[in-house]
């Protein structure tokens, strides 16, 4: 077996949401989250709310930084020399000025970590784009700047993020008290059912791809002996409220769960890497109260974060993709029944945003 290397790469980019820093931020940024997007103005003012209530500042950016601290961390301790970049789509640092950085360094090829584990326009198809056009500024500035920019899988089925997942609800059922009517609700990202359709047009959907992880964590569990049922719900929905979106939202599915007689509950947030917004207001803040009142006993297993599992799976990823650019044909593990997705998805994959195909440039990548 050849060595692990990162050739072709000079650099590996986290790509992430971004998120304010201070008061003074949150109102340019939530702009720019929702620009074209027909997100209405009550909505982004109770979503206002919630960065506020947290002094302005979202907890996202320190989790990037600390992610990119463990990933460097573990490249070095296997002996690879890759420097770890931090860009975003949404707040500063934007990825143009950290690729525009990077490319005055003499980098010329860089893989790219997208922190959205699941396909979905939102995840997956928006990032390509956001990519796309920051490769574009740049070759404009530069009279082409000569980027070359690989998108990492999709990676919900990595065998690192699912067993960081599972270790994360193993530690949250110790927490609660002993006794009967176990119940683990996994929580994901709401999103519209035209989105939804549209990730599952050329492989397996947003929720399916959800699924697939609720089925190996719950395996896990019975392993143990641990007697559990489960579901998939959803938090934060957005937009217009007469269009469809992905339910139950976790907060009535938590009533469903009490009068159906489930009393300790695991709320589970697959859908996202870390404690970031969705998870300090949607979910301990608004879900746990929506428990407390409900007299169920919760507790919130952790997000993958820097898990070691995750952060180490996250390098395998990034050895796995460099020597398939290589030419060579490494081992591709996944926990679950899907397959690996394509590092460069099937054309017309995750097009549909809101019920309307975008025609935004994209690079090729997952999920397209
Ligand atoms: C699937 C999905 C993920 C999970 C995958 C992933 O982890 O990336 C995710 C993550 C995130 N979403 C975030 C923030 C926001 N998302 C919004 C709006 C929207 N999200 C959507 C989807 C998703 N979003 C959608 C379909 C919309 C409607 C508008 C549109 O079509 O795009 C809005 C506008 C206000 C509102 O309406 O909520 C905000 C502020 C933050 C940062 C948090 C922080 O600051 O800590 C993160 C990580
Ligand atoms: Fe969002």
């Amino acid at each position: 077996m050849p060595a692990p290397s990162v050739t072709p790469y000079d650099a590996l980019l986290v790509c992430s949401f971004g998120g304010p820093n201070a008061t003074e931020d949150v109102v340019p940024f939530l702009r720019n989250v929702v620009r074209g997007k027909g997100v209405p103005e009550e909505r982004l003012e109770q979503v206002g709310e919630h960065y506020f209530a947290f002094g302005g500042r979202s907890p996202i950016n320190e989790q990037n930084l600390a992610l990119r601290a463990a990933l460097s961390g573990e490249l070095q301790r296997r002996g690879l020399d890759l420097p770890v970049l931090w860009g975003n789509r949404n707040w500063h640092p934007y990825t143009v000025d950290t690729l525009r950085d990077a490319h005055a360094f003499g980098a010329r090829r860089i893989i790219v970590l997208v922190t959205s584990a699941y396909a979905s326009y939102s995840g997956s198809r928006q990032y390509r784009e956001h990519l796309a056009a920051a490769v574009a500024e740049l070759d404009a500035e530069t009279g082409g700047a000569g980027l070359e920019i690989d998108i990492i899988r999709p990676f919900f089925n990595d065998p690192g993020f699912v067993d960081a997942n599972t270790a994360a609800v193993l530690r949250a059922v110790e927490e609660l008290p002993a006794g009967e009517g176990l119940h683990i609700a996994y929580v994901t990202h709401s999103i519209p059912d035209t989105m939804q359709d549209a990730s599952a047009v050329t492989g397996p959907g947003y929720r399916e791809q959800h699924e697939d992880v609720r089925s190996v964590i719950d395996a896990a569990l019975r392993e143990r002996g641990l007697e559990v049922t489960s579901s998939l719900s959803y938090c934060s929905r957005s937009g217009d409220p007469r269009t469809p979106w992905l339910e139950p939202d976790v907060n009535d599915h938590l009533a469903e769960l009490a009068e159906s007689g489930v009393r300790r509950v695991v709320i589970a947030p697959i859908g996202f890497i870390s404690d970031h917004m969705e998870v300090a207001w949607d979910l301990d803040t608004e879900a746990m109260e929506t428990a407390r009142e409900l007299g169920l006993h919760a507790a919130r297993a952790a997000t993958a974060g820097v898990a070691p599992e995750f952060v180490g799976g996250i390098v395998d990823l990034v050895l796995e993709r460099a020597a398939r650019e290589r030419g060579e044909d490494p081992e591709v593990v996944v926990r679950g029944d899907l397959p690996a997705f394509p590092d460069v998805a099937p054309p017309g994959s995750c097009r549909m945003r809101h019920g309307e195909v975008t025609g935004i440039p994209v690079l090729a990548g997952p999920a397209d």
